[in-house]
């Protein structure tokens, strides 16, 4: 009996792999860091390359650990961080140029053409995104044109693009299947929301060649199997999502108005609003949520706030403020409050619901009296206010109520973040106590796919909270932090 799902999760500043088992526990995990660099201001790459030899090392780690061999696992899932542009050369499998990540703002000049000629109703209508440098229709374009010989070369068909979820589907399949999933694909610019399809008017306008896109599949169905060569069997894979919508799906966020925010390095709010793709009305985008088999889609809203748990990590690694980025919460705990500190760290713009490239990171209300403690605060603080903007938004669009915020990603384990996000947003905040909820989402699809799980309601069964961060705070306060937040972000607006 195959009584296990591998799932692979291949994220901004990691590559893990996990083993769950039937009741949706961790069996074992592996995890290895890798290289981000930033040639140029604005600029953030992988090596696609290197994306693919740690995922891999972390799978077969992760099998070692669980002391399971291939022929033990019922399934494969792919869940990775979405937007992420890979273009790769079809005979040798190799990329042509780094991997252009997700952060990446080069293409900014080129979306504010796009926009100045006048697309952006008609990209925001089909594909429920904004004209953005974050997705991926402006960094395929410009690999094609700055990467020597590429638009020749993709023309002849001899250049392949994907997102992450494609490019380890194609290295498992050594090269038989190019395929990306719906969630995926909805983050490229490319593709009409409705159809689920690649649309040749927006091809036309990103001026991207047909022939480079993968095949969209659904993010539940077995779609290809893994090469024997990786685990010594042929492992159907068979879920496949973008890290925030399979988060959304492992924090069972399957009714309409369910809303979830992962704290990773970005911060990343999902709201189920069904089976209807509708348009936001106050700048958050409409993204594909999951499609099960031959089901019709689900879809969410979403407000992806860029610099989340990213901002600890600065503190860490660039101010030297502590050594382990759980550190920050003692040394944010020693003060009573911010001191009236606010930190913007809009180091990659800032998105939902700003959409403003050009902001940059901001420190202001600087005393003589500000301690690295007040600044560690109002760090974990920005966190909170930049998710509440969002959950405004949300309940500006008014589609449902926001009873609850489901939290998970790896910033989710700081109590002081999570109870500032309860007293800040009014609404109870909910951590559940499996909180690998990405990797879980991915294991479910593929579960689903294989009847190793039998339906959604067997996998809401398995959803249990560890904790709930009630509101505290009087309603005078959080109007107080909110307004003077607001005129700090003012602050940080159109900077560069
Ligand atoms: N206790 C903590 N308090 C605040 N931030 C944390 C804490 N632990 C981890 N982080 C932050 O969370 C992020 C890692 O979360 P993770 O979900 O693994 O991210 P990703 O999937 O984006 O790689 C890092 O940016 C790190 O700085
Ligand atoms: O790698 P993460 O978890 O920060 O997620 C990145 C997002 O998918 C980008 O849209």
């Amino acid at each position: 009996m195959n009584d296990y799902i591998l799932a692979l999760d291949q994220g901004t500043s990691s590559s893990r792999a996990l083993i769950f088992d039937r009741r949706g526990e961790t069996v074992a995990l592996a995890q290895r860091e890798f290289a981000q660099h930033y040639p140029n201001p604005g600029w953030v790459e992988h090596d696609a390359a290197e994306i693919w030899d740690t995922e891999l090392a972390v799978a077969r780690e992760c099998l070692e650990k669980a002391h399971l061999a291939g022929k033990d696992i019922a399934a494969l899932a792919i869940t990775n961080q979405r937007e992420t542009t890979v273009l790769w050369d079809r005979v040798t499998g190799e990329p042509i140029a780094p991997a252009i990540v997700w952060q990446d703002r080069r293409t900014t000049k080129r979306v504010e053409a796009l926009e100045a000629e006048g697309f952006e109703a008609l990209v925001a209508g089909k594909t429920g995104l904004r004209l953005d440098p974050y997705f991926s229709a402006t960094k395929i374009e410009w690999m094609l044109d700055h990467v020597p010989g590429a638009r020749e070369r993709a023309q002849k068909g001899e250049i392949l693009f994907g997102t992450i979820d494609a490019w380890l589907i194609w290295k498992l399949t050594k090269g038989s299947l190019h395929a990306t999933d719906i969630t995926n694909a909805s983050r490229t610019l490319l593709c009409d929301l409705r159809s689920g399809q690649w649309d040749d008017e927006l091809l036309d306008i990103f001026r991207i060649p047909a022939g480079i896109l993968p095949e969209i599949i659904p993010s539940s169905r077995v779609a290809g199997y893994a090469d024997p060569e990786w685990f010594g069997a042929a492992i159907p894979i068979a879920g496949v999502a973008g890290d925030q919508q399979a988060a959304a799906f492992g924090e069972a966020c399957f009714h309409p108005g369910t809303v979830k925010n992962t704290y990773g390095t970005g911060g990343f709010l999902l709201m189920n609003i069904g089976k209807e793709p509708r348009a936001s009305v106050s700048r958050l985008i409409t993204t594909a949520a999951y499609r099960i088999e031959d089901a019709p889609a689900s879809y969410a809203l979403e407000g992806s706030v860029f610099v989340a748990g990213a901002v600890v990590q600065w503190l860490r690694d660039e101010m030297g403020f502590v050594k382990r980025a759980k550190d920050i919460e003692p040394l944010a705990r020693s003060v009573k409050d911010a001191g009236g500190v606010y930190f913007v760290p809009a180091f990659t713009g800032l998105g939902a619901p700003h959409w403003d490239p050009d902001a940059r990171g901001c420190l202001i209300g600087l005393t003589r009296g500000t301690t690295r403690a007040h600044i560690a605060r109002a760090a974990l603080e920005a966190i909170a206010f930049q998710s509440a903007e969002v959950l405004e938004a949300m309940a500006r669009d008014a589609l449902h109520p926001v009873r609850e915020l489901r939290a998970d990603g790896g910033a989710a384990a700081n109590d002081l973040l999570m109870q500032f996000q309860a007293d800040i947003t009014g609404v109870p905040v909910i951590r559940p106590a499996q909180t690998e909820t990405t990797a879980l989402g991915a294991a479910y699809l593929a579960g689903l796919a294989v009847g190793f799980w039998q339906n959604v309601e067997e996998i809401e069964a398995l959803w249990r909270a560890d904790r709930v961060f009630e509101p505290a705070m009087s309603a005078d306060q959080r109007g107080f932090l909110l307004n003077q937040w607001t005129r700090a972000v003012g602050r940080a607006r159109k900077w560069n």
